[in-house]
């Protein structure tokens, strides 16, 4: 069941929020699956490729998530404690404020989606699409956006996960201490947890191989032809649960495990630790 942070109520749990993570994978996935359907598209992450009757002078994708985040924000999106945008001078929402339970210290403080921007665009959207220029600028922006949302909920939310590893009784004075000797390295430390993150990307391989598939070629082969690599919806369906490496998948599942390694992961943690470091500014 989705609960959302209305729902958790004021202290949710390690568990509960890591259930939460595990959610966001499906979403991250399937937002890159839709994403790679279109060629890289370079000229709408550049500046001065496209003119805007209204003087923009920025690429178009920034033009674009302005414009959805105009939208979001008059909905009160980034009201949310878990939410934030990518751009700034947004509207005011429409709707009254929801009465959020008070889980985060300074909640709005930490916003590291420039970053997550960079990544993604130089670093993602070369990984998942092909080279070149398919016209397809709308839909791709429109995937962009998505894929940048769901990396900025999940990053993000390392800032309620290390609310609920500071409130735990069994590690609260070691992280009191090194917040106070502002000893960034022995929080980290503090925080990680190898086994946690082996079992997290083991099981993003094995969800990526499965939700990669694509499996009308293999029904195809059941009606009589096979599909390129052989399979039938079977055997397709046996080798994705053996995390089979000759099934031909639409997004490189090595590659989401290694966005997940190199980037979400740390960039999680990176907040975890801008979280922690001014945890107690305001008691
Ligand atoms: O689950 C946790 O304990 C987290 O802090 C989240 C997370 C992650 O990004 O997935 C980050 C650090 C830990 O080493 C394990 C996992």
């Amino acid at each position: 069941m989705s609960r959302n942070l209305l729902i958790l109520g004021a202290a949710p749990s390690l568990g509960e929020l890591r259930d939460t993570l595990v959610r966001l994978e499906d979403t991250i996935i399937f937002a890159l699956i839709e994403r790679s359907q279109f060629k890289q598209n370079r000229d709408i992450y550049e500046a001065g490729k496209m003119s805007f009757k209204d003087g923009y002078r920025g690429s178009f994708v920034s033009w674009f998530l302005k414009e959805v985040e105009c939208v979001h924000a008059r909905v009160r999106r980034y009201q949310s404690p878990d939410e934030y945008p990518f751009t700034d001078n947004l509207p005011d929402p429409v709707l009254p404020p929801l009465d959020y339970p008070p889980v985060l210290v300074d909640p709005r403080r930490i916003n590291i989606n420039d970053e997550i921007f960079d990544v993604y665009v130089n670093t993602v959207v070369p990984g998942i699409a092909t080279e070149g220029d398919d016209s397809n600028y709308g839909s791709s922006a429109t995937r962009d956006i998505e894929c940048l949302q769901a990396l900025s909920r999940r990053i993000h939310y390392g800032k309620f996960v290390a609310e609920s590893k500071f409130q735990d009784p069994q590690t609260h004075d070691e992280y009191v201490k090194h917040i106070k000797e502002r000893n960034r390295d022995k929080l980290m430390e503090l925080l990680t947890n190898t086994r946690v993150e082996e079992l997290l990307l083991k099981r993003l391989k094995a969800k990526a191989i499965i939700y990669g598939q694509d499996l009308s070629a293999a029904s195809a082969g059941a009606n009589g032809s096979t599909n390129g690599s052989g399979m039938l919806l079977d055997d397709a369906a046996a080798a994705a649960a053996a995390g089979s490496e000759r099934v031909k998948t639409r997004v490189d599942f090595d590659l989401v495990v290694s966005l997940y390694r190199d980037y979400v992961i740390p960039l999680t943690k990176e907040v975890e630790v801008e979280y922690l470091l001014h945890r107690l500014d305001r008691n």
